[in-house]
């Protein structure tokens, strides 16, 4: 398929008149072919009339005719084949296995949210019948369903330029919950964004949905983004990137006439928590695995393990010295654009230059685009007295506050912002002390886990992949998973309708043969 750089306006291909941009191919730097241009203000309008005016009829589609939908977007991504994977590779600098897989982890979410919506347990049917003897006044019948929010605007993230992107879990789970999508495209990846948008355009009309359930536009800047979250018919937006840009659209969605949420997963340095008992027995083998998770992608997951917390002594020194051993071996990789390279070059700079930082390995030098792995050691004091090392250096760094004692690192929690992930490494010695952090770091963070690192997110129905403020900007939800589906619903109730106006959802006969709640009891189809 030619990838010709248009914005892609509901069925149509529209050159946009805006700002004209190259992607950059991130190995060299050297700008690839084609040139995109930027959309233009009249074709966010557009996108956004479109998708305002498909959404009643998308959002009341079957629930068969909305997964199969869904499922022909996935078999369109893969009829890319591997023209996809190959300007992907160009454009992020990230290597064919991990897009590969990449891949499958996207056509996967998007199977997984086909299965979600043919369920229909999303919809949370809730039946209390009227019970007009009541006394002393009758109760009316009222009936309760969720229903999609409207149009949602999804910003495609730089290091996930597949499954965190265009297709990605924000579009997956909004299209399933019937709203339709305006994506803006990461000018990173403009160019694996069309592919994919294109798959998207297929399907839609394959399905003979409204053309306007989805829209793909263009922007170098920031001018189409804030444009499209202060469109008055979006009516909220997904996001993955920076804190400041996360933060930027949450202040725009607040600042409109009608403020939307704005679901954005940000910054995150997920701590490790080396116990005692843990570090004593494998201190080294924990500290082999940690090299690899940190190094993983060049280290640009926002699950990266950029702190560790453990007690000093003999176990910890056995940690960081198998753990700086297998970083100075680790070659350097290409970071995903010059800025993200020049912003963790900076990050690592500061650290090295702060005086009560050690610097205690660096990975092996690369080129210009390249990240070199770097790890450093701090006290707990210093960490509680410097803000500025909590901050995430988004790459492969990583800090170690070495602590006096247990409580150190319970302190040290209890002052880190919300994060998404923690990790616990313990042996049952540990327990104890494990015990005595859970509520601790049920307050910090989304997804605790044990004896391994946070990086590669199981797509599932148990998973959060979300946390308090600033991990994201809304820490009741996740982006990751079946329950992401909830950010782009909202409860409707139905007092005392006939049964002929009634959704389906809600009809005495049950049609759509739901589980439902009635009067407050789970009750099977058919029961
Ligand atoms: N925590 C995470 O998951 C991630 C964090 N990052 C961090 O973000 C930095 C920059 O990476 P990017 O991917 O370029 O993130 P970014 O936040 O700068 O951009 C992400 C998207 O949001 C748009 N955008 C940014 N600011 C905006 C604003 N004020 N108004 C409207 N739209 C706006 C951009 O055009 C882009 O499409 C990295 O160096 C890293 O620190 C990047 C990727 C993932
Ligand atoms: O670790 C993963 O699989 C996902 C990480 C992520 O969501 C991110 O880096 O933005």
């Amino acid at each position: 398929m030619r990838i010709t750089g248009e914005n892609l306006i509901g069925g149509a291909s529209r050159r946009g008149e805006g700002e004209t941009f190259r992607a950059v191919e991130a190995a060299t730097g050297q700008p690839l072919e084609p040139a995109f241009a930027a959309a233009t203000p009249a074709d966010v309008d557009r996108a956004c009339a479109l998708a305002a005016a498909a959404f009643d009829t998308y959002r009341e589609t079957s629930l068969e005719d909305r997964a199969r939908f869904l499922e022909a977007v996935a078999e369109a991504i893969l009829a890319l084949g591997d023209e996809l994977i190959v300007r992907c590779m160009a454009e992020s600098g990230l290597p064919r296995a991990r897009l590969e897989g990449e891949r499958g982890r996207t056509v996967g979410q998007l199977k997984m949210f086909a299965a979600v919506v043919r369920d229909g347990g999303f919809l949370e049917a809730r039946v209390d019948p009227a019970q007009p003897e009541r006394k002393p006044l009758p109760r009316p019948d009222l009936r309760l369903r969720q229903i999609a929010v409207g149009p949602v605007a999804v910003f495609g993230a730089s290091n996930f330029p597949l499954a965190f992107s265009v297709a990605g879990g924000d579009t997956a789970s909004a299209l399933a919950a019937g709203c339709p999508v305006v994506a803006k495209a990461h000018p990173a990846h403009p160019g694996t964004s069309e592919l994919v948008g294109r798959a998207v355009q297929a399907a839609v009309k394959q399905c003979g949905l409204p053309e306007g359930v989805f829209s793909l536009l263009l922007d170098a800047g920031i001018s189409v983004g804030q444009a499209l979250v202060a469109d008055p018919r979006i009516a909220a937006v997904g996001f993955t990137g920076s804190r400041r840009g996360g933060v930027a659209l949450m202040q725009a969605a607040a600042a409109r006439p009608v403020p939307i949420p704005v679901y954005a997963e940000m910054s995150s340095i997920n701590p490790v928590v080396l116990l005692p008992a843990a570090l004593e027995a494998r201190g080294r083998d924990i500290g082999r695995a940690f090299a690899g998770s940190l190094t993983l992608g060049s280290g640009q997951f926002c699950t990266n393990p950029g702190l560790i917390l453990a007690v000093e002594g003999a176990g910890l020194d056995g940690f960081v010295e198998a753990a700086s051993a297998a970083l100075t071996e680790i070659q350097a990789a290409t970071m995903l654009t010059p800025g993200i390279h020049k912003a963790y070059c900076a990050g690592v700079a500061a650290l090295e230059a702060n005086p009560a930082v050690t610097t205690l390995a660096r990975g092996l030098a690369g080129g210009t685009h390249q990240g070199q792995a770097a790890l450093f050691s701090t006290t707990a004091d210093a960490f509680l007295a410097d803000h500025s090392l909590a901050e995430e250096v988004f790459g492969a760094a990583s800090l170690i506050v070495r602590c006096p004692d247990l409580a150190t690192i319970r302190a040290v929690l209890e002052r880190l912002e919300g994060q998404l992930t923690a990790a616990l490494h313990l042996d049952e010695a540990d327990h104890e002390a494990a015990r005595a952090l859970l509520p601790v770091l049920e307050r910090r963070v989304g997804r605790i886990l044990v004896n391994g690192f946070g990086t590669g997110v199981e797509v599932g129905h148990a998973m959060v992949h979300g946390g308090p403020y600033p991990a994201t900007s809304d820490g009741r939800t996740t982006s990751v998973g079946s329950l992401a589906i909830h950010r782009f619903l909202r409860p409707v109730s139905y007092q005392d309708l006939p049964q002929a106006l009634l959704p389906d959802a809600l009809k005495d006969a049950n049609p759509l043969k739901l589980w439902r709640r009635e009067d407050g009891k789970t009750v099977a189809p058919g029961a």
